[in-house]
């Protein structure tokens, strides 16, 4: 050992570092995964106890989810769907885009192609003291650069214009698709698609930004490639070439094999993002709630907020340190190994060439080396693409799995085929068939009846709550019903409002516009006082509906029309609804105030009683919508309804508007018999 000479001496320690370098970044991989792998398990047991909502369950926790997000053929239809929704076909605007966008590229190429000529050019006229020719290339170059500066910025500002386009169409898309048909309610209250809004508003922006990265980064690599390696030949030949592409071959391979699941990642990280931040939003929606129960609702809200800061942080963490370590096994291999290869494949013919006048003018030389690193470059760039691509396939299997759900929901028109079977019938078949939409049910549209002919309802769940149930409201024969709390009195409404699907029996309603829905919570709009009692209809005009959706609401023609001719009449409906007073508090009709937090619960009720005078239904359907307001105010409100000519079907607990209507239906909430009897409620009313 003594004797080792010096240069042995340090061969033998740098090659000791270089082990002991490789077991350190082996040993942390391994931990990491240990890591994660117990991160996943700790969720797997919160989900098994309940701790965390099963809609709330990551997609990637499941060996099927697993397979799910990754570069496989799956992700290859789902990407090839969702560009074709982004680029219809070759005339549109998206695809014009693209086409300046690969200009743009093309251009880059031929500049840096130019630009590296006019430097060996210039470096050959330096050295040989050319000075005329020096200031010719110099001003060729300084030329050149113009556009080049252009057109790189240009790169930029496209893959953004393009990011905005793809996401203007998909979100548009979306959201036609997500307000149709009550999808919005299908999705969080039966189907369960994980925080929609999130997916809506930050997913489909990630996926948009990665798709048009991706583009660029792969389209200009390979246009580099193409065109630089003839200009190469003309130096190092094909063959060193190769020797090249080899590498970054072989390369490539070593890389992806020791690529953490990144696609997975991805998903992972946005789906805990979108946990978090719905667990603000819920204490934004019920903060008085949870106010009143503080303490220690504040205490148990932190923890809850914690526990799903904690985990994104946590798995953020674990990630970046994973990425981390790709990215110097990365920087290595593609970028300093790289380049040493590339000088070693262009000094080769001339160190293996035995002739000693074989020489390389400086302009040569320049130009070839710009030439060979900008192809070093793309090739790199086209070997860590990898990462781009499994990047792209979790947001694309976030988005995917986004547009299937509200397809599918969208497509099975909120209603499914009626059968004669009383089978309680569980949770999927309820909600359909996922691969197929079931024939039209028979929900039967007529102008003069409600009309329920031997349904049945099914909770979500399967359990049976009414069975063969038949009954019918006339128009001037209002029908209450009535029974013990989970009876299925609103579930019967909900099949009605065609928010649940008809399993059974036959059920025939008068068109939208005749019918009216008022649910023990009203919705309050963002908006002023008179948008408050116009709702829906303050929607056509400022917010330019769909046609598709417009057709649906009997809305007026202007909204402007609307404004002077109707605010004496919405002034009327909120004095007989005794919230006249509400108009004295700030600038009239127009005062627009945080009416969630404002109103008390039995003024949002009269609001939304008035709402129901202002549209005058034929039928008006009200699930326990006066709940909140005094006795002898509910009287008043219900007579109020009565005599502006509106049928009703109610759900009431309280025996004093009974006597406004002439049938009572009654559920008894058992699952022996049929479950419900009719009664007369109110012999006594004289209607
Ligand atoms: N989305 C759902 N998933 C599963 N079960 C549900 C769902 N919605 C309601 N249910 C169940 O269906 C049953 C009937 O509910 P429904 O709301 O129709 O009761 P209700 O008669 O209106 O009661 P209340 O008088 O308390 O308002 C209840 O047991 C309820 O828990």
């Amino acid at each position: 050992m003594a004797s080792m000479s010096k240069p042995e001496s340090s061969r033998r320690r740098a090659g000791v570092l270089l082990l002991a370098g490789s077991a350190i970044v082996l040993m942390g991989g391994k931990l990491l995964s240990m890591k994660m792998k117990a991160l996943q398990n700790e969720q797997e047991d919160l989900y098994n106890r309940g701790v965390m909502m099963p809609r709330q369950k990551i997609s990637s926790s499941s060996a099927a989810a697993k397979s799910k997000v990754a570069v496989n053929a799956q992700f290859a239809k789902q990407l090839s769907e969702i560009l074709h929704m982004c680029v219809p076909n070759v005339w549109s605007k998206e695809a014009f885009l693209i086409l300046v966008q690969t200009c743009f590229l093309y251009s880059r190429t031929l500049l840096t192609e130019r630009i590296a000529s006019l430097e060996g050019k210039s470096a050959q006229a330096i050295i040989s003291k050319n000075w005329p020719s020096f200031f010719k290339y110099l001003t060729a170059f300084a030329l050149t650069t113009l556009p080049a500066a252009v057109v790189n910025s240009g790169l930029k500002a496209m893959r953004t214009i393009i990011s905005l386009s793809f996401q203007k169409v998909l979100t548009e898309h979306l959201h036609q698709a997500y307000l149709t048909n009550h999808v919005y309610y299908m999705a969080s209250n039966l189907r369960g698609l994980s925080n929609p809004d999130q997916r809506i508003t930050e997913d489909v922006a990630k996926f948009c930004s990665s798709i048009s990265e991706l583009y660029s980064y792969t389209f200009k690599p390979v246009l580099d490639v193409i065109l630089f390696s003839r200009s190469l030949a003309k130096t190092i030949g094909y063959k060193g070439q190769c020797v090249l592409y080899g590498y970054f071959l072989l390369s490539s391979i070593f890389l992806r094999a020791i690529s953490p699941p990144l696609a997975l990642l991805t998903a992972e990280e946005a789906a805990l993002s979108g946990n978090f931040r719905n667990a603000h939003q819920r204490i934004v929606a019920h903060a008085e709630e949870i106010a009143f129960n503080d303490p220690p609702g504040g205490v148990t809200e932190c923890r809850i907020l914690n526990d799903h800061l904690h985990r994104l942080i946590r798995h953020s963490q674990l990630s970046t340190v994973q990425r981390f370590l790709q990215q110097v096994a990365d920087g290595y291999a593609v970028k300093y190994l790289a380049s040493i290869i590339g000088l070693c494949v262009f000094a080769a013919p001339f160190y293996f060439v035995k002739e000693p006048d074989s020489k390389l003018s400086a302009e040569e030389y320049v130009r070839s080396i710009r030439l060979l690193m900008n192809t070093s470059n793309a090739i790199g760039q086209l070997v860590l693409i990898y990462k781009r691509v499994t990047t792209l396939a979790g947001f694309t299997s976030r988005v995917s799995e986004l547009l299937e759900s509200v397809k599918m929901l969208s497509a099975k028109d909120g209603k499914v085929n009626a059968n004669t079977t009383s089978t309680p019938i569980a949770n999927d078949t309820l909600l359909g068939d996922s691969n197929g939409i079931q024939p039209h049910p028979p929900l039967m549209v007529l102008d003069e009846i409600i009309k329920f002919d031997n349904v049945t309802v099914f909770a979500p769940d399967g359990t049976l709550l009414v069975r063969e149930l038949s009954f019918e409201v006339l128009p001037g024969n209002s029908v209450i019903i009535m029974g013990p709390n989970g009876s299925g009195k609103s579930s019967l409404l909900r099949v009605l409002a065609e928010l649940w699907p008809l399993q059974s029996g036959t059920i025939s309603k008068p068109p939208v516009g005749k019918i009216f829905y008022l649910s023990q919570r009203p919705y309050v709009v963002r908006g002023t006082l008179r948008d408050q009692v116009r709702y829906p209809d303050l929607l056509q005009d400022s917010l330019k509906l769909p046609t598709r959706m417009q057709s649906n609401f009997n809305f007026p023609s202007t909204l402007s029309e609307q404004c002077f001719l109707d605010d004496n009449r919405v002034m009327e409906i909120l004095e007989a609804t005794e919230i006249g007073y509400l108009l004295d508090r700030g600038d009239g009709l127009n005062q627009v105030q945080n009416w969630e937090e404002t109103l008390s619960g039995g003024e949002r009720q009269r609001l939304a009683i008035s709402r129901l005078l202002y549209h005058c239904p034929k039928f008006a359907v009200l699930d326990e919508c006066t709940s909140a307001v005094s006795m002898d105010g509910e009287e008043k409100l219900y007579k109020r309804i009565h005599d502006s000519g509106i049928t009703m079907l109610s759900i009431a607990h309280r025996p004093a508007v009974k006597r406004f209507h002439s049938v009572g239906l009654y559920l008894d909430g058992s699952q022996q018999g049929f479950g419900w009897r009719i009664e007369k409620p109110n012999p006594d009313f004289d209607s």
